[in-house]
């Protein structure tokens, strides 16, 4: 007689796992080699920051006659020709100069050219929030730089969001919970969350469709602080992320390509009463 060994099921995140795009899978993999292994972890390099708060920074910049964007310090990824190699002090400035309400820059280094030195960088060179974009999978991730706010993507952590979230919040950042859709968008909720973006690019297929957000934000409740992310390219974007209810828009690739101050100066200035 043949013994064959137990066969095990899928778990749910494996599952969710093999849906994503090679690309995101590989950005998983090459996170989760970073990542030091539980018994070389101490507690003595937890980070404890004090954060620029976002939602003055975003009143701010509504005060002003600005639509409230974060622009993104994004050197390259992997939907990007080539790399951008400017001063990541230098960028930022240009886009605060263009009128950015707080800037993002990607931490992730394989597939975006990024790293916590950037960011440490920018920050110091900047006086907005400054997001820290990556792939953020256990609280030991959280200490590598002090940063203002810090990406969490519901589809990567699922029942790890709460936790996450605490772990955020515990070190003193804004913790920005990215969905993609309405159920990501419930535990978002369910978790507490307090600022949401909602991501048009999906992780599965890597296509752009700003019909997401406006398919998600109408369940976004009042009290939450609602961010457009990805696929926003012209001032005509802007306005229908606007009147579909984003509080604020995350723009990289199209900030990035060409001149950032000026390409945040005509987004900024797109405009329009929101519905
Ligand atoms: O931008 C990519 O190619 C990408 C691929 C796989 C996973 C994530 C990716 N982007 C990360 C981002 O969050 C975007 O940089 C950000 O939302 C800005 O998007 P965009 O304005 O479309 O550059």
């Amino acid at each position: 007689m043949v013994k064959r060994g137990k066969k095990r099921g899928k778990k749910r995140g494996e599952k969710r796992e093999e849906e994503l795009a090679p690309e995101v899978r590989s950005i998983l993999e090459s996170v989760r080699s970073r990542v030091p292994p539980a018994s070389r972890r101490t507690d003595s390099g937890r980070i404890a920051v004090d954060a620029r708060p976002v939602a003055d920074a975003f009143a701010a910049a509504a005060a002003d006659g600005r639509v409230p964007i974060v622009a993104e310090v994004k050197p390259t990824s992997p939907t990007t020709e080539g790399e951008r190699t400017d001063d990541p002090a230098e960028l930022a400035r240009a886009m605060v100069a263009g009128g950015a309400a707080a800037i993002s820059v990607l931490t992730e280094p394989d597939h975006f050219g990024g790293s916590p030195e950037s960011l440490a960088r920018v920050r110091e060179a900047v006086d907005v929030p400054v997001l820290r974009k990556d792939f953020l999978l256990s609280p030991a991730q959280l200490d590598a730089v002090e940063a203002d706010l810090v990406l969490l993507i519901a589809r990567f952590l699922e029942d790890d969001l709460p936790d996450m979230i605490e772990a955020a919040r515990d070190r003193g950042f804004q913790p920005l919970v990215e969905v993609h859709d309405v159920t990501e968008l419930e535990n978002a909720i369910a978790a507490d969350a307090e600022i949401v973006g909602v991501n048009n690019r999906d992780l599965a297929r890597l296509e752009v469709d700003l019909g997401t957000f406006e398919r998600v934000a109408p369940e976004v409740p009042d009290h939450v602080t609602l961010i457009a992310e990805s696929g926003v390219s012209t001032p005509a974007d802007v306005r229908r992320m606007r009147a579909a209810g984003a509080d604020a828009l995350l723009i990289g690739s199209a900030i990035m390509d060409g001149d950032p101050e000026e390409n945040t100066r005509r987004l900024a200035a797109a405009t329009e009463e929101r519905t």
